[in-house]
């Protein structure tokens, strides 16, 4: 059987026994749409009328209530955007060959791509992945996939442009904390593109296991539903707006004034569903350590200075450094 789980799962009709989940993994309570989570109009920035400092607030007060908000009016071309998700549909449609011939883990190419990136045990989740890194652009972009034809440029540009809108939300984060978040921090970028294809049994599979994303901050561009975020005790739902980014705090920006948020993504059986995520991060030999101006007696440092790849390594090998980074646990 293929690894990708695109190459057959049209073809079936009952959740193979390696996709169905242990009960208590399963998303099988009623989820609702939140009708709270933030909204924040970015045309504001550039409106005369709308004080700038408004924004600052709605971005800092989304970033610490929820660690997510969706950004709309934020510069980057609907066309763009709609070229790039048309660019990996064709990508994850391609024959079994082809994307056989794709798939690979090997740590030393420049993109990967997975049939399943977190395997539980034997119990795999309904999703393709791959992950391409593309910040600094890749010196060996001729390494790059070829196929589906305008791979290379169209990922380039999209990258390029969600790299601008990130700076200027991190600036706006900065701005409403009052520190100045260095170019440091987000010197890395990597385009994630998931596949979760239409499912037979979305109550008992998963498409992402529930986790917070590692990094610093995630853009994430989705058209159909099936993200969901764990706040005060329960899941719920996001829902997609058309051209809109889903920002997503990381754990490298969450100390005791920002949270990451945790969150999942779910199946469905009416349509497949792919989102792209454009992951943001410090090189990995940067140290990251909580903004000292920030630290004091009523809101002391939580974690202890480390380099990003050391708390990346631990977090892949699944040992929660998010835990064992603290300061409690300096050995
Ligand atoms: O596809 C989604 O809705 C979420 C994906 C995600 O959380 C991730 O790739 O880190
Ligand atoms: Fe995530």
């Amino acid at each position: 059987m293929s690894n990708f789980v695109s190459s057959w799962a049209k073809h079936i009709v009952t959740l193979p026994e390696n996709y169905v989940m242990p009960p208590d993994k399963r998303p099988n309570e009623h989820v609702s749409i939140g009708n709270n989570i933030p909204v924040i109009d970015l045309a504001k920035a550039s409106s005369s009328t709308i004080n700038h400092a408004e924004l600052v607030q709605e971005v800092l007060k989304a970033s610490q209530e929820f660690g997510l908000f969706q950004i709309i009016n934020h510069g980057v071309s609907e066309k763009l955007m709609d070229d790039v998700m048309d660019l990996f549909k064709e990508l994850f449609d391609m024959s079994v060959e082809m994307k056989d011939k794709l798939f690979s883990e090997d740590s030393n190419k420049s993109c990967k791509v997975f049939g399943n990136r977190y395997i539980n045990g034997e119990i795999r989740y309904w999703r393709d992945l791959l992950i391409q890194p593309v910040f600094p652009i890749q010196e060996d972009t001729q390494h790059w996939l070829e196929n589906p034809a305008r791979y290379r440029e169209l990922v380039e540009t999209y990258s390029t442009e969600v790299r601008k809108l990130c700076t200027t939300i991190v600036e706006l984060i900065g701005e409403g904390l009052g520190v100045e978040l260095g170019e440091e921090m987000i010197k890395d970028q990597a385009l994630g593109a998931n596949y979760y294809p239409t499912c037979p049994d979305p109550s008992s599979a998963m498409g992402s296991p529930p986790h917070c994303d590692p990094n610093i901050i995630t853009f994430l561009q989705q058209q159909v539903y099936g993200l969901q975020i764990f706040k005060d005790g329960h899941w719920i739902g996001v829902q997609p707006l058309p051209y809109a980014f889903v920002v997503i705090i990381g754990y490298q920006m969450s100390n005791n004034k920002l949270v990451a948020c945790e969150h999942r993504a779910v199946t469905n059986s009416e349509s497949g569903r792919i989102t792209l995520g454009t992951f943001v991060s410090p090189a990995g030999d940067c140290v990251v350590e909580p903004a000292k101006a920030l630290v004091n007696g009523d809101s002391p440092a939580l974690y202890r200075a480390f380099k990003y790849e050391e708390f990346m390594n631990d977090f892949m090998a699944g040992k929660e450094p998010h835990k064992t980074l603290t300061l409690d646990n300096i050995s």
